[in-house]
Formats: structure tokens, sequence, C-alpha cells
């Protein structure tokens, strides 16, 4: 039952979930900053509050949680939820809602979008338009490469990695191999994908598009090692999560051609620092972690996190659980 709950909301949210939120009976404490809650901000606020709307910028961490045991729900703006300690929010018993499909076309989009842009070089194009390099045609400077029957990678296969895939199948023809820790069977038929080990997956992919959680398992995953076993021709594309390549082991990589580009909406850290080398690399793209920055996606993203939390309280059930053990 809804009954004055006190409900901390950490960031500026679009207002179709704000608004359910604000018509029913809860206390809403809302973060009016642009900027998010240092760590001692967040513990101090939450503390006095039963439920959190938050989102991949708060670390919800074990001594976040341990200050915190009291809370009765989270509720995370985002499908991915690497910031938040799950089996000590499960320890504690709190449930974690999360906002699964919401954002998967706009991130496929992204990155078939970065596919293409680091293809054909397109940031760094552009720059040299700012600094007058621009002279004639050149038949022959900035070539790029065409995508047309090319084989895409996929570690991952899941919500996003699917829509990804379906882009390259029907835009290229593109022949789909995939990654998964489970081979994902009801995908494969549609895509006419195959299952390929890892090391198959980094030396057969003339793109590779990274769509997996962050995990302590894929926590740097694409190393010096990997790279090393990927072709010279190929574009690595990661939209998931910054710390699943290393990123020293990426600009290597790219300087001694082991691999020709990459496209990244994803940084370790974030935000990347304006003089990080890979901004002046030709064949790199760069965006600034904005895979679900559409208007549609937010939307429905704001929408889910308030339903969790109304859902909860109404019925004691969260729609979209990363810990369903908890109100089992
Ligand atoms: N750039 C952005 O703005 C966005 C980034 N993301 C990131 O994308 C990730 C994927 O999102 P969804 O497709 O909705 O998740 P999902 O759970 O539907 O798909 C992830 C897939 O990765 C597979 N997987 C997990 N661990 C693996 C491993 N060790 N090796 C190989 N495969 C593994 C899973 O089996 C699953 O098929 C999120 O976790 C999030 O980090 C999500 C939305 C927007
Ligand atoms: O990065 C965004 C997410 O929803 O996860």
């Amino acid at each position: 039952m809804i009954d004055g709950q006190k409900i901390l909301i950490t960031r500026k949210y679009p207002a179709a979930g704000m608004d359910l939120l604000k018509k029913e009976p809860f206390q809403l404490t809302f973060w009016e900053k642009d900027r998010p809650m240092t760590p001692a901000e967040l513990a101090a606020q939450a503390k006095n509050h039963d439920a959190l709307l938050c989102t991949l910028t708060d670390r919800i961490d074990q001594p976040f949680l341990a200050r915190c045991s009291h809370l009765e729900i989270i509720s995370q703006f985002a499908v991915g939820y690497d910031n938040i300690d799950i089996p000590e929010a499960t320890r504690k018993k709190i449930p974690v809602g999360f906002t699964p499909d919401a954002m998967s076309e706009a991130t496929a989009d992204i990155a078939f979008g970065l596919m293409i842009a680091a293809a054909r070089n397109f940031f760094f194009l552009h720059k040299t338009i700012l600094t007058g390099e621009w002279g004639y045609f050149n038949p022959t400077g900035h070539l790029g490469f065409e995508l047309k029957g090319k084989t895409l990678g996929i570690l991952g296969l899941g919500r996003i990695g699917v829509k990804m895939a379906e882009r390259c199948k029907s835009a290229y023809g593109m022949t789909i191999i995939y990654h998964n820790r489970n081979r994902n069977l009801s995908a494969e038929k549609p895509l006419d994908a195959r299952w390929v080990s890892f090391d198959q997956l980094l030396k057969q992919s003339d793109i590779l598009s990274v769509h997996c959680a962050l995990t302590p398992e894929t926590r740097h995953i694409f190393d010096a090692q990997a790279f090393k076993q990927m072709k010279p021709s190929a574009v690595f594309i990661n939209t998931a999560r910054g710390p699943i390549h290393h990123e020293p082991d990426l600009i290597q990589a790219l300087n001694q051609k082991q691999i020709w580009g990459a496209g990244l909406d994803v940084t370790d850290p974030e935000p990347m620092a304006p003089d990080n080398l890979l901004l002046s690399m030709e064949n790199v793209c760069v965006l600034p972690h904005i895979g679900s920055g559409t208007m549609e996606a937010r939307d429905q993203m704001s929408v889910l996190a308030a339903e969790n939390i109304i859902a909860f309280y109404k019925t004691g059930r969260v729609p979209h659980i990363v810990n369903p053990e908890v109100l089992a």
C-alpha cells in the first residue's frame, strides 16, 4: 500500500515516469543539481528515505548498502546495473528493479551508426573541415571500406545484440556470428546466426560489436591478447560498458594496426578526457554514452523505473527485477 513512503530520486529523469510517481501519495525528494550526488551525499540523503530511484552514475556498492540496508526497493533507470552490488543488495533482501528493452532499438542504432562512422572515418574527416584541411576532392585520400557481405561478430546476443544483428543483416546481408555463455537458440534461426567460441569470434569478425553486461568475467575481456587475434581490417564497436575493453591495449592495437578502427559509445572512465589519444585517431569514433539517448527510450525508461516502485508498494511485486529471489 502506498502511504507516504519517501522516495529519493537521484537525477532529473523524464517527466513521463516522474508524473506517475507524483500521482501517488509518496513523499518525493528530487535531487535538482545537474551532477550526480557524491557517494557521501547519496548515502546521507538515502538514509532518510525508503526507496531509491537511481541510475548508472550512482555507486550502490557495499559501503553504501551497509549504511542504507533499510532501503525497501532500489529502482535503476537503466538496463545495465553494474553500478549496483547485486549480491550485496540480495543479501540485504533489497529488490532491484531495472528497465530492460526500453532502449534496445536506440542503442542498436548507435552501434550501427558507429560501425558506418568508423568504417568511413566520419569523425576524423569532419574535423579536417573544421581545421581547413579540406582542399580538393581527393581520389586516394582517407578511404574507408564497404560493409556489404561482411561478417558481424556479436559478443552478447541479447536484446540489443539481436537488434544490431537485424540491422546489419537487412542493410548489408552480413553473416552473423556470436558468442554468448549460453546459446540464444530463438535468435539463431531468424538471423541465421552461428555460435562460435570467443577465439573464433575474434578471428572471424570484420565488425565486432559488444553487447554483453559488464561483469567480472567480461571486464577487460578485450585486452592485448584479444586484439592481437582480430583481423587487421576489423572494426571494434563497444556500446555496452567501457571497462569491457582495456583502453591502453585498444590504443596500442590501433597504433600498431592490429585492428582497423573502433567505434565507442562507452569509455573508462566516463567522461573521457578531452585530450584522450583515441579522439585524435583517424579511424576512431567516440560518443558520450548516448545509446539510450532518444526521447522515446528515455521516456520509457522513466516509466518502467517508476512503475517498478509503484507496483512494489501496491502489489509486493516488481515487474522488471534483477534479483527475483528476494521476493520469492
Ligand atoms: N550505451 C548505452 O547507452 C547502453 C548500454 N547498454 C549496455 O548493454 C548491455 C546489454 O543490454 P541488453 O542487450 O539489454 O542485455 P541482455 O541481457 O539482453 O543481453 C546481454 C547478453 O550478453 C550475454 N552475456 C553475458 N555475459 C556474457 C559473457 N561473459 N560472454 C558472452 N556473453 C555474455 C547474455 O547471455 C545476454 O545474451 C547492458 O548490460 C548495458 O551495459 C544498455 C543500454 C544502453
Ligand atoms: O547505459 C545505459 C543502460 O541503460 O544500461
